[in-house]
């Protein structure tokens, strides 16, 4: 064959011109073996993390079981703690404890998050799915204006945020107090008290079924439930090429875009509403804060967002905030108060405490916590074993990088399983016992283990963790300041199985709330709620 091709050559070049073409082929086999040999070299340096085999096409999806966050901390046994996936065409690196996800995060390059069909959606508004420099600008934004409303985890000017969760506290205590001690699902009540803090904090909206916007509250509330779970639906099949043009998974893409928009709709109204009324000199809320800036712009000629549509930007991220901060709220609320069923001399050490700091007198507020070590510790095993956000929000890589030791490639959704650093063996004794005393330390005082990150770490950290943190400070002691908590008579103990969506949530339970010496503590000051619906 070569010598064909040499007579072929020869008849159509001179001598030199052979030549030529001879010294430029040994070139071209030395450069690609060379080019091979480095290859090679790299990927034994470098080689992919390990991970189990999946099957063509679809890869590990059909060995996933329900349960997979406690699939993929058992996967970290035979594979270590930075493993690969892969989910059809994609793939993904977990990370299963504290160290790999502190060495990743705190690097530029593993601050984006993946981008496929499913997240365009968002065409780059908002904060949760953005990446980049817009990203950037505005999580500092967002920060600043939350630490203005008070959102600080010390120093003066946390009543503003306080007031605020006090408000749906005292609202929460009194529903519950109707209850008269008989056994009550309040799942509604905490979604609804979660939803009216953070809606308060975004555009000081609140909901309540006597107030004429709660049908909007209820409809804004189905359209979040079913979007998260159309959401997971889509996420899946996104990664199968095939799988991604079936009908049933077209009509749920659909679905989740009209859902989306009409959401979007709903919270766009508002804005227009509050518009009309805006005082840059008054400034509430974030709302008023992203108008102000508008405002601004305006005056001094500036365009906000090159580019960008400013509306679009500005629903995109009160829904982002509104998503991010009801649903975890609730949850973790939900399972506090299942943990204390279960573990009732808990509760009463909780009581103990806060009634000899904050004494019976008046309510709990958030200059007691740092006196309330107990009560702290328990808060923090709550979120430790709840582990309510477990497979954490998936990042992924702008650039072809390393990590411990492995080659992370351009475009790998990377998953930071905050589960396995919260609930693994290797960390926790007896991980599954429900004890706050392993946060005390030999002093008395709190101590947080480094693989405690229930709030994810580095750049891309929960935004809203000192505000979660105050809403189930205060909710959790003043329900128990309030009241005692029981399991409904003759009714077995609720399941402590979570149930894997965005968060693991407990299934629907009953508990009841008997007042304890209400008459001593007193009189809940209800504030007036007519501040709250001028902001409709
Ligand atoms: C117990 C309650 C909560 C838990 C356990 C929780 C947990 C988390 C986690 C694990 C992340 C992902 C971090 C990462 O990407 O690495 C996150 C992100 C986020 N959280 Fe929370 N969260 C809670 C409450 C809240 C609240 C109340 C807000 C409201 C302001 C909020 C706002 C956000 C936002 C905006 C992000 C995205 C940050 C970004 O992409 O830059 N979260 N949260």
């Amino acid at each position: 064959m070569l010598e064909h091709i040499q007579i072929l050559l020869r008849g159509l070049c001179g001598v030199r011109e052979m030549l030529f073409l001879h010294h430029l082929s040994l070139l071209l086999v030395f450069v690609t073996v060379l080019l091979s040999i480095r290859f090679w070299l790299r990927a034994q340096a470098h080689p992919l993390p390990p991970g189990p085999w999946g099957i063509p096409i679809l890869g590990y999806l059909p060995f996933l079981p329900k349960d997979i966050h406690v699939h993929m901390m058992k996967l970290a046994q035979k594979f270590g703690s930075i493993y690969r996936l892969r989910f059809g065409n994609k793939l993904f690196v977990i990370l299963t404890d504290s160290k790999a996800i502190r060495d990743a995060f705190r690097r530029e390059e593993f601050h984006a998050r993946p981008s496929n069909a499913l997240y365009d959606i968002f065409e780059g508004y908002g904060l949760l799915n953005i990446s980049g420099v817009i990203w950037k600008d505005q999580r500092k934004f967002l920060h600043e204006r939350l630490r203005a409303l008070g959102m600080k985890a010390t120093g003066p000017g946390r009543e503003q945020l306080q007031d605020r969760i006090m408000v749906e506290v005292e609202c929460l205590l009194q529903c519950l107090a109707t209850g008269e001690g008989k056994p009550m699902d309040i799942g509604d009540l905490l979604c609804n008290a979660s939803t009216n803090v953070i809606c308060s904090i975004l555009m000081s909206v609140r909901f309540q079924p006597n107030l004429p916007n709660f049908p909007n509250y209820l409809r804004l509330k189905a359209l979040h439930d079913e979007g998260f779970k159309l959401f997971l639906k889509c996420d899946i099949a996104s990664y199968v090429p095939v799988v991604k043009y079936m009908p049933s998974v077209v009509e749920n893409f659909q679905r989740l875009m009209a859902n989306h928009d009409e959401s979007l709709e709903m919270i766009h109204e508002i804005i227009k509403q509050r518009r009309k009324i805006f005082d840059p000199d008054h400034i509430r809320d974030i709302l008023d804060s992203y108008l102000l800036e508008e405002y601004r712009a305006k005056e001094e000629d500036r365009v906000l967002f090159e580019g960008k549509d400013f509306d679009k930007q500005l629903v995109q991220v009160m829904t982002d905030m509104f998503s991010a901060g009801e649903e975890t709220v609730k949850t973790c609320l939900l399972w506090s108060l299942l943990y204390l069923l279960h573990y009732p001399h808990i509760a009463k050490k909780v009581q103990e405490e806060l009634d000899a700091i904050v004494g019976r007198s008046r309510m709990p507020c958030l200059d007691d916590q740092q006196h309330l070590p107990y009560t702290e510790a328990t808060i923090c095993e709550v979120l430790r074993k709840s582990a309510a956000v477990p497979l954490g929000t998936s990042h992924a890589t702008t650039r072809d990088t390393t990590l411990g030791g492995y080659a992370i490639p351009q475009g790998t959704t990377v998953i930071p399983l905050l589960y396995s650093c919260l609930m693994n063996p290797q960390y926790w004794t007896d991980p599954e016992k429900f004890d706050p005393l392993r946060f005390i330390d030999a002093e008395g005082r709190v101590h947080k283990p480094e693989q405690f990150i229930p709030f994810g770490v580095g750049r891309r950290m929960c935004l809203g963790n000192v505000l979660a943190k105050s809403e189930v400070f205060l909710f959790l002691t003043s329900i128990l300041h309030v009241f005692n908590i029981s399991n409904p008579e003759n009714e077995p103990l609720p399941s402590m199985e979570g149930n894997l969506g965005t968060t693991l949530t407990p299934s629907p339970f009953k508990i009841c709330f008997v007042p304890r010496e209400v008459s001593k503590i007193s009189r809940i000051d209800m504030r007036s709620q007519e501040f709250r619906t001028a902001g409709l």
